[in-house]
């Protein structure tokens, strides 16, 4: 039973927990589990929070938010603490080695939480005091013209092959492609598509917006379907039934938006070949056009394709290609009993049909497993190694067998592989390799009670047109937009208490442009594909660099250019400065002086 809760707030989580972990465990023989907000985005997630071992452990390192959504379930086994003093701890804890008193654990055992804290931490407000910074810094700032306005659409270096029909894609594939005006494969799709179609499992990794979907897509559309090399009668194809492909991704926008994808290249007759199964939809309807529309490629949430494979309404024993898309996401607590019902049973079943042309695989015929991310932690390559058969690592400019991988990165690249933690969850591959190249990342200092007018001053100074700010909490999240509006500025809320009907509306207006500031949180940090959006805020930091990388990575997609602007307090600049080193880049300082942007120039350090 969890004797007691160690309440942090974000955006320090993320950084220590695994650090706090590991101590109290060594050196307490205590288990210990870990709870982290962004996994507890939807009601039904809220659900499988039981699941993730709390009855087994006696600590629960968390941030406030997620610990209280557990207080729903366990209010009698909890005691909720917190250490006011870790600010100690992060301070020491980068001088010199972790101790018990730098976590401020002896002095502050059997002390309840004070009245006022709690009310601190019903709000979602840290409760943590920063440290005060003895150096008083004094920064001077230029103007900078970003050109958000005017961008140049595509950088030429992004498109090593010159066409998809050099990939081996049949005729009617590539005519769909060029109508839909996708001429040139990128990096990545063009070391993808080969490898996929000599049917080797692979574990793709390029950074957001690099074309990841149209790399597995291809060569999946090249094998099934009616755009495929020996092409099907049309009675063949009506009396097709099994379903071959199962795509699965974490969140209900990225399952429709792959869908949207698979559409477009199915062309207007035969998009029915192609069925979303994502959660909060209705199941029934679902369930009929499976029975009716007879798709070759399903494509859902983890949730709601092991519920209606579990009713037996999902035949997928015979099926070829399981694609896991934000694998490292999809590897979480929340989806664990899904996920492993998806791999018990998509492409499982003996004498199911031969992969291609590879006959040596003949004699063992199963699926072909194939998974993405633009970021892989060493568990996404442990994962690998158990769920694929001899995977390949595919990246934009290499194709590495997964078994010379190591938890310091592939042998080409171990030199620069940053370790971002100390567990088996850590970048295995390079951090910059998440983000695209055209990024400018600046952060501004401000206080919490002035970040929305930052927002606002930003968004005038950049001249931004399609901006996503992300929130870690949904109520501070609508104030935001309120107060964005009475300042006539056209603003929505995107979050998992809305049903899918409002965010499907919410987002459409945002891609046609009537919405210019979206307010999220970590539900649109990954997949979302918005090309016009020109500007990312982080209203509030992430929890971790992993966070951080998706998050920018919704703007500077397929070679643009694009601006990410964390807005954070002054006692948070160590978290920037923390997040810069670990993911390789610069951050610079920023001011929005009379609607101009001024980037700082230097930083001089005065005693
Ligand atoms: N070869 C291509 N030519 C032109 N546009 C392309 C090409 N390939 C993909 N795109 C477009 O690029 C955009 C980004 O692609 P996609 O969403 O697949 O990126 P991603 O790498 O999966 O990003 P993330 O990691 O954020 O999910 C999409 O709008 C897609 O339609």
């Amino acid at each position: 039973m969890v004797e007691f809760i160690y309440v942090l707030t974000a955006p320090f989580v993320g950084f220590i927990e695994k650090d706090i972990l590991a101590f109290l465990e060594i050196l307490l023989s205590w288990r210990a589990c870990y709870a982290q907000r962004t996994y507890y985005l939807t009601k039904s997630d809220q659900e499988m929070i039981p699941a993730i071992g709390l009855a087994r452990s006696r600590i629960l390192v968390g941030d406030n938010v997620s610990l209280r959504m557990l207080s729903q379930f366990q209010t009698t086994a909890l005691f909720h603490r917190s250490f006011p003093n870790f600010c100690n701890f992060t301070r020491d804890h980068e001088a010199g080695p972790l101790t018990i008193a730098s976590l401020g654990f002896q002095s502050e055992t059997g002390t309840m939480t004070s009245g006022n804290e709690k009310n601190r931490m019903k709000e979602g407000i840290s409760t943590m005091e920063f440290p005060k910074s003895k150096k008083k810094k004094v920064i001077s700032y230029k103007e900078k013209s970003i050109g958000t306005k005017n961008n140049p659409d595509f950088q030429s270096a992004l498109f090593a092959a010159k066409s998809f029909s050099e990939l081996g894609l049949p005729p009617l594939l590539v005519e769909r492609l060029e109508k839909e005006g996708f001429e040139v494969p990128t990096d990545v799709q063009a070391a993808a598509v080969p490898t996929i179609l000599k049917d080797h499992d692979v574990v793709i990794q390029s950074y957001t917006g690099s074309g990841k979907t149209l790399a597995y897509l291809l060569p999946i559309l090249a094998e099934i379907g009616p755009l495929k090399n020996d092409l099907l009668t049309s009675d063949e194809l009506k009396n097709k039934t099994d379903i071959e492909a199962v795509i699965v991704a974490p969140s209900r926008e990225l399952g429709m938006q792959i869908v949207r994808e698979v559409e477009k290249l199915l062309g207007p007759l035969y998009k029915k070949m192609v069925q979303q199964l994502v959660g909060g939809a209705n199941r029934s309807r679902q369930e009929e056009a499976l029975k009716k529309n007879k798709p070759v490629i399903v494509v859902g949430t983890p949730g709601r394709i092991a519920e209606i494979s579990a009713a037996g309404k999902l035949q997928t024993h015979s099926c070829r290609y399981l694609v896991l898309d934000e694998v490292d996401q999809l590897l979480g607590f929340n989806f664990r009993e899904d996920m492993h019902r998806i791999l018990e049973h998509v492409g499982r079943r003996s004498g199911a049909g031969q992969r291609g042309s590879d006959k040596s695989r003949g004699t063992h015929p199963e699926r072909q497993t194939i998974m993405v991310s633009a970021t892989v932690p060493f568990s996404v390559i442990r994962a690998a190694r158990s769920w694929a058969r001899d995977p390949f690592l595919v990246q934009a400019k290499s194709v590495t067998p997964l078994e010379s991988v190591s938890p310091s990165g592939p042998p080409n690249l171990s030199g620069t592989a940053s370790s971002l933690g100390s567990s088996s969850n850590f970048q295995t591959l390079p951090a910059d390799q998440s983000l695209p190249p055209n990024l400018n990342h600046y952060f501004h200092v401000t206080r919490i009670q002035h970040k929305v007018d930052a927002l606002r001053r930003c968004v005038h100074a950049l001249e931004a047109r399609s901006v996503i700010a992300f929130m870690n909490h949904t109520k501070q999240l609508k104030d935001a937009v309120h107060k964005l509006e009475a300042r006539s500025m056209k603003a929505a809320e995107l979050h998992g208490d809305l049903s899918k009907l409002a965010r499907s509306t919410i987002l459409k207006k945002f891609r046609d442009g009537e919405v210019r500031v979206l307010i999220t949180n970590e539900l649109s940090a990954r997949g979302l594909d918005i090309p016009e959006c020109d500007l990312v805020v982080n209203l509030e930091l992430p929890t971790d660099s992993v966070h951080y990388a998706h998050r920018a990575g919704r703007t500077g997609r397929l070679g643009r250019k694009g601006t990410v602007v964390s807005i954070c307090e002054e006692p948070e600049v160590f978290v920037v400065k923390k997040l810069q080193k670990q993911l390789g880049i610069p951050i610079q300082g920023c001011e929005f002086t009379e609607g101009k942007f001024m980037v700082s120039e230097e930083e001089k350090v005065v005693k």
